[in-house]
């Protein structure tokens, strides 16, 4: 069984720190630990079909840049930190924990072992020359434990809708998940994905009939399709990329929106170092039942 915790793992390489955009590397400084080198992002990761995609655009957003820009030649952002929320949710057995832990550690479990409740985990970015975090929270997809992890939905930016491609009832499903996990947020304030997961486990054909069936309902849903394989690891990095950029910019646009950087997470709040270390030295494992 998969713990019945909410634990945080907090990923920071400790290799060479790249230096910031007029700063020498310095691994003294002030400001966040670095982000492993693979998980900085400097141009606008694309959507996966434009066909059902959120937004077309090749390049980010000319204020949120230009903003970006401001915040890193005046030193700022680097000693706060931005943190989003993202919710995974699907049908048990459909790969959302895989896919989690193929992005967070590179690693993949073969043998089924249920999520009971929720955990998180934390994923360190560097985006357009400012640090960012995705929180990414797996709950489980069975029934009994649904109530458990229908408590941790609310507060989140991204909502990420999982179904299996090899199983096409649980991107029926897909629908149900979504609507639960809006009813605790402000609809119009989330990125919604719908994930196809276990791409390996299909021909060219039946891939390309799933994508079109996957396609017509991310149109129903609003949201944006990908199809991924934890198991081989394709897309897996793309997708999240895609995710933290999508979710990054609009914290930036809200904070232009605003004026303040306040926010709560889930708006994309930024965090200090001493609240960071503070979360960070929660246990780590702890029931939540
Ligand atoms: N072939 C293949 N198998 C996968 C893939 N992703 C997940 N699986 C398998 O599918 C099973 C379920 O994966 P999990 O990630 O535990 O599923 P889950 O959605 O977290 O399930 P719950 O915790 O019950 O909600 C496991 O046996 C995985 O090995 C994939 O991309 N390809």
């Amino acid at each position: 069984m998969k713990y019945l915790a909410v634990y945080l793992l907090h990923h920071t390489a400790l290799q060479e720190y790249p230096s910031f955009p007029g700063q020498p590397a310095d691994k003294t400084m002030n400001f966040s630990p670095p982000v492993s080198r693979d998980r900085i992002i400097s141009t606008f990761p694309k959507c996966y079909n434009p066909q059902a995609c959120l937004q077309m655009k090749d390049d980010w957003n000319t204020k949120a840049k230009m903003a970006c820009q401001d915040r890193a030649a005046r030193q700022q952002g680097y000693d706060r930190l931005k943190m989003s929320k993202a919710v995974v949710v699907g049908d048990l057995n459909v790969g959302k924990t895989c896919l989690i832990n193929r992005f967070c550690k590179d690693v993949f479990e073969r043998d089924y072992k249920a999520t009971i409740g929720v955990d998180f985990e934390i994923e360190r970015f560097e985006m357009s020359g400012l640090p960012f975090s995705l929180q990414i929270w797996d709950t489980a997809g069975q029934e009994k434990f649904k109530c458990i992890a229908s408590a941790y939905y609310r507060g989140a930016q991204v909502i990420i809708t999982v179904f299996d491609m090899a199983d096409i009832k649980s991107l029926e499903h897909t629908q149900q998940w979504l609507s639960d996990a809006l009813r605790e947020n402000e609809p119009d304030s989330c990125f919604v994905f719908l994930v196809g997961t276990k791409k390996d486990l299909l021909s060219a054909e039946e891939c390309q009939r799933t994508e079109s069936d996957a396609i017509k309902i991310a149109a129903e849903m609003n949201a944006e399709f990908w199809a991924v394989s934890s198991k081989t690891g394709e897309n897996i990095q793309e997708f999240f990329f895609r995710v933290a950029a999508l979710a990054f910019e609009d914290s930036i646009l809200k904070d232009l929106e605003t004026g303040t950087s306040t926010a709560q997470i889930g708006d994309g709040s930024i965090l200090d170092d001493k609240a960071l270390e503070k979360a960070e030295e929660k246990p780590k494992k702890k029931s939540c039942c």
